[in-house]
């Protein structure tokens, strides 16, 4: 069983994440993505899509048009997991 961080652990964690922020209410990182166009924004997240799905681990999200917004909790866990963290490293790649 996979268990949320502490929050040591957490400020561990969101130190090498500058990107993310962090949503006390959901014990989730966030972080919105801007695109050229749909078409950029929808790649984006066949991407995200493909990796979620090799590490069985799935984010929160909704798209406006060129905006992707991610939000990444574990369910399994009650909230942000080292599984969170991992994956939005792995996003970050895709963009920076
Ligand atoms: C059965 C399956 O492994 C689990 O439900 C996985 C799937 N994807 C998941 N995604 C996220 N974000 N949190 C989870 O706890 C989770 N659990």
């Amino acid at each position: 069983m996979i268990e949320a961080l502490n929050e040591q652990e957490r400020a561990d964690a969101l130190d090498g994440l500058p990107d993310w922020d962090y949503d006390d209410a959901r014990d989730a990182i966030t972080r919105s993505f801007t695109f050229e166009n749909f078409s950029e924004a929808f790649a984006f997240m066949t991407q995200v899509a493909l990796m979620a799905e090799k590490a069985d681990h799935h984010p929160e999200w909704s798209n406006v048009y060129n905006r992707v917004d991610v939000l990444l909790t574990t369910h399994d866990a009650g909230g942000l997991s080292a599984r969170d963290v991992e994956m939005a490293g792995q996003i970050d790649t895709l963009v920076d």
